[in-house]
């Protein structure tokens, strides 16, 4: 089920928010900057980077003001927040004339493609995978890297993490395992784009395979047999948050936070963290942060018991590398059975809280407050 979920949602990100996909015209009368117009649009086809939803949205909007002159469509109603998206963005246009269109469209690609952008090829360069998995002295280590986009947990990556989890449960050579992130950032979350890519059957169905995938995908944190150990190298917000009640062991950077901006977003908790925030940290300060959404600091968080301990970031890697290195020698097995002595009792009640919390993010997915929050994030008017 899960590999079939990730065929149907690995769609290019220039798919994002419905990327123009048009047809070269071949006139011989064409005038220069139709021509050059024309080759924008092949380049735009050919970036490797994705650019981002904003600069796709003036893309948009730059390539329908160029072929069809000022916004002529009806307004889309409020909950159909794509083309609303893409609608705002071609009448914010105005009046601008064509060919100042063509041109700024032009311009617009030629600084997203720069000469090696425009080569066509698509291999991966190393390094590039946005998870990044490598097992070195029983430590297998599940590297979030997506840097420039905060490690924004992606539908590809909530595959390939769960796939890695899988994976090496199963191998004999890993004794810990442990999740972290490349940048300033561990994580911030579900990446938000994950809901512009709308399939035939609309936001209901993408509401439906998210809350497929979301239980799923916690499903693996919590019969995960071995050690499971977070390094919170920076900020972790969403998901990236809640999912700590499952780990073993979670060391955190001083710079580090914690944010877990449900109520914002029109969303509500998921990761079991209905269930296990209250119980690591008391009802109280639970509702603080799953309700109300405060932040909390590395010391805070650690002194809620939501972290282990907290190191000083000039010291994190290398401190708490040396400490997982030891961990790593323990006997494995011992590690394992009282993992499971510590977590079988609980395991039936996690399975169900997690499906409860998934039923009813499918339902917030598909509400006014959530798709005016991710409005507003993806067209730049609010951030956290
Ligand atoms: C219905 C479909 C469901 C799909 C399936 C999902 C299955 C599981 C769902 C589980 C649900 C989880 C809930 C959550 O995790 S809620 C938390 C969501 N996260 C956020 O709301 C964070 C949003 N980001 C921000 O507020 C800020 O970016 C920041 C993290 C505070 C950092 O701010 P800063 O100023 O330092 O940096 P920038 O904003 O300039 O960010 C740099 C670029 O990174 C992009 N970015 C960052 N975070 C996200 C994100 N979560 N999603 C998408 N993109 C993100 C940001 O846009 C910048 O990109 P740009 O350079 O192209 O502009």
């Amino acid at each position: 089920m899960a590999a079939r979920l990730v065929r149907r949602w690995c769609l290019s990100p220039l798919q994002v928010v419905g990327f123009p996909v048009v047809q070269l015209h071949t006139s011989r009368t064409m005038r220069a900057s139709q021509k050059d117009f024309e080759n924008a649009m092949n380049q735009v086809k050919l970036l490797k980077k994705d650019p981002g939803n904003e600069v796709k949205l003036k893309l948009y909007a730059l390539y329908k003001q160029a072929t069809e002159g000022p916004c002529n469509m009806p307004k889309p109603g409020m909950l159909d927040f794509i083309n609303k998206a893409k609608w705002d963005a071609w009448n914010a246009i105005g009046s601008l004339p064509k060919e100042t269109a063509r041109k700024n469209y032009v311009d617009l690609v030629s600084s997203l493609s720069p000469s090696s952008e425009s080569s066509g090829r698509v291999d991966k360069e190393p390094g590039s995978e946005s998870v990044v998995i490598t097992s070195e002295d029983g430590i297998t280590k599940i590297m979030l890297n997506r840097p420039a986009q905060k490690n924004a947990i992606t539908i590809q990556m909530y595959q390939e993490i769960l796939s890695a989890l899988e994976a090496t449960s199963k191998d004999d050579n890993s004794v810990i395992t442990v999740l972290t992130g490349n940048g300033d950032y561990y994580s911030s979350g579900n990446d938000l784009t994950n809901f512009t890519n709308l399939p035939p059957g609309g936001i209901e169905e993408v509401a439906k395979t998210g809350s497929i995938l979301l239980r799923d995908f916690v499903d693996c944190f919590i019969d995960f047999p071995k050690p499971l150990i977070a390094v919170v190298n920076g900020p972790a917000v969403g998901i990236a948050v809640t999912l700590l009640g499952l780990f073993d062991a979670v060391y955190a950077s001083d710079r580090a936070t914690f944010h877990t901006p449900f109520t914002q977003l029109g969303q509500t908790a998921e990761g079991c963290s209905s269930y296990t925030f209250p119980k690591i940290m008391g009802p109280a300060k639970a509702i603080e942060m799953l309700i109300f959404g405060k932040k909390l600091t590395a010391h805070e968080a650690c002194a809620q018991g939501l972290v282990t301990e907290v190191f000083p970031d000039s010291t994190f890697q290398k401190e708490v590398w040396a400490r997982l290195k030891a961990y790593a020698k323990l006997p494995p097995n011992a590690m394992r059975i009282s993992k499971e002595l510590i977590r079988h009792n609980e395991k039936e009640k996690l399975h169900a809280v997690n499906a409860e919390e998934s039923t009813a993010l499918q339902g917030r997915w598909l509400s006014e407050e959530c798709m005016n929050a991710i409005i507003n994030f993806l067209s730049r008017k609010s951030k956290l």
